[in-house]
């Protein structure tokens, strides 16, 4: 135990000896099933789709869809999405095995950089839905001793349906200990230059490894409703912002480098434009060769693997275009590290300096 972490009460009598002193630091991520059959994407599904930050639609219309169309139609199809981009030897899907090692990596940062320091720091990982839960994370902090507790949501542009989601799931379980924890809540990162940086160094790496030049770069984030952002949500400027410097980094103009939103779900009209109306009117009007880039995910998951490496690259090539290339995401990378490691260590600042 390093010097800082000292029980709060001596263990000779009948109160209970806690830990303390210690900081943590908690990287949160979306969720993703267990496993890829019909009752484990249920389940996934139901946890997510349930999520009043996600469907903002009222529940006396949604509870019938969701249960009597959504979770009998939906789970077989995308279980079998997730199964075309499972990790077999890990068992589990690739954005909880890129979020396990950004934890790992994380740790393994601080303590390089401040080993005296970082004993005093425990690094651990969540998810949204689907496990390992929030909850049993933080319990897991607190029992180690954290008495501070840093939050990281890996998402570079905010989102209520995403970010802020993750951080009532975690006020949630605050809610029921007696001895909370402090909190913060690292913000987002879209227009931070180490993330710009990571983004364009990427990209140019991933470009100069092809063996063709795209005449057009997508830079495709997540959709939301429309109607999310017209309320208020600041996430489509956040994207955009995150777009025009990626495009000023790269020296690419916007026409080049355009902007899209993916993963369009329901009646509503989402974001636009669409990635995959664009990718499809790209290859109609005569563009042979493209790529596409997915800067508002910090983990390469199913939208990015199944959805854009899969779904649109066949709908590039069904109508004309020849070469296609799914850029992959920051992930567990140096860059995608020195990202988070930056965010996290300014975060820290105050309470420890590494
Ligand atoms: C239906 C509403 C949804 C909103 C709003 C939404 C916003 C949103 N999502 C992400 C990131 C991810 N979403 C992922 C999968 C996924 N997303 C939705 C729905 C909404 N997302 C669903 C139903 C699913 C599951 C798959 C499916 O059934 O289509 C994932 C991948 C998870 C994985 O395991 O790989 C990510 C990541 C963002 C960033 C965002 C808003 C900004
Ligand atoms: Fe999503
Ligand atoms: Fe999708």
């Amino acid at each position: 135990m390093p010097p800082a972490v000292a029980p709060t009460a001596p263990a000779a009598d009948e109160f209970p000896v806690f830990r303390s002193g210690r900081i943590g630091v908690l990287l949160l991520n979306l969720g993703t099933p267990e496993a890829t059959d019909y009752w484990s994407m249920r389940r996934y599904l139901k946890e997510f789709l349930s999520d009043r930050r996600v469907i903002e639609i009222p529940r006396l219309i949604w509870w019938p869809v969701l249960n009597l169309i959504v979770l009998t139609k939906r789970p077989g199809p995308k279980g079998r999405d997730y199964e075309s981009i499972w990790n077999r030897e890990r068992n589990e899907s690739p954005l909880k095995t890129i979020t396990r090692s950004q934890s790992e990596k994380l740790a393994e940062i601080i303590a390089g950089g401040a080993p005296e320091q970082a004993a005093r720091i425990t690094v651990d990982w969540a998810m949204r839905y689907g496990l390992p839960d929030v909850r049993s994370r933080l319990q897991f902090l607190q029992d180690q001793g954290c008495d501070r507790i840093l939050l990281v949501p890996l998402y570079p542009q905010y989102a209520a349906a995403t970010s802020a989601t993750a951080c009532d799931k975690a006020f949630e379980a605050l809610m029921t200990m007696r001895w909370q924890p402090t909190i913060r809540v690292a913000p987002p990162y879209s227009d931070e230059p180490v993330y710009i940086d990571a983004l364009a160094t990427s990209l140019r790496q991933a470009l100069a490894s092809l063996d063709f030049e795209p005449e057009k770069i997508l830079a495709s984030f997540h959709g939301v409703p429309k109607s999310y952002i017209l309320k208020g949500d600041p996430y489509r400027s956040q994207c955009l912002r995150t777009h025009a410097l990626l495009c000023e980094a790269m020296g690419l103009a916007p026409d080049r480098l355009l902007l899209t939103f993916q993963s369009r779900f329901g009646t509503e009209e989402w974001l636009t434009p669409y990635t995959d109306e664009t990718v499809k009117g790209l290859a109609q009007s005569g563009v042979k060769r493209l790529a596409i880039i997915t800067p508002g995910f910090s983990a390469d998951c199913l939208e990015t693997l199944e959805e854009i490496g899969v779904e649109n690259r066949d709908i590039f090539l069904q109508n004309g275009g020849e070469r296609f290339a799914a850029i992959p995401c920051l992930n567990d990378t140096p860059e995608g590290m020195a990202v988070i490691a930056h965010v996290v260590r300014r975060e820290l600042r105050g309470w420890i300096d590494i």
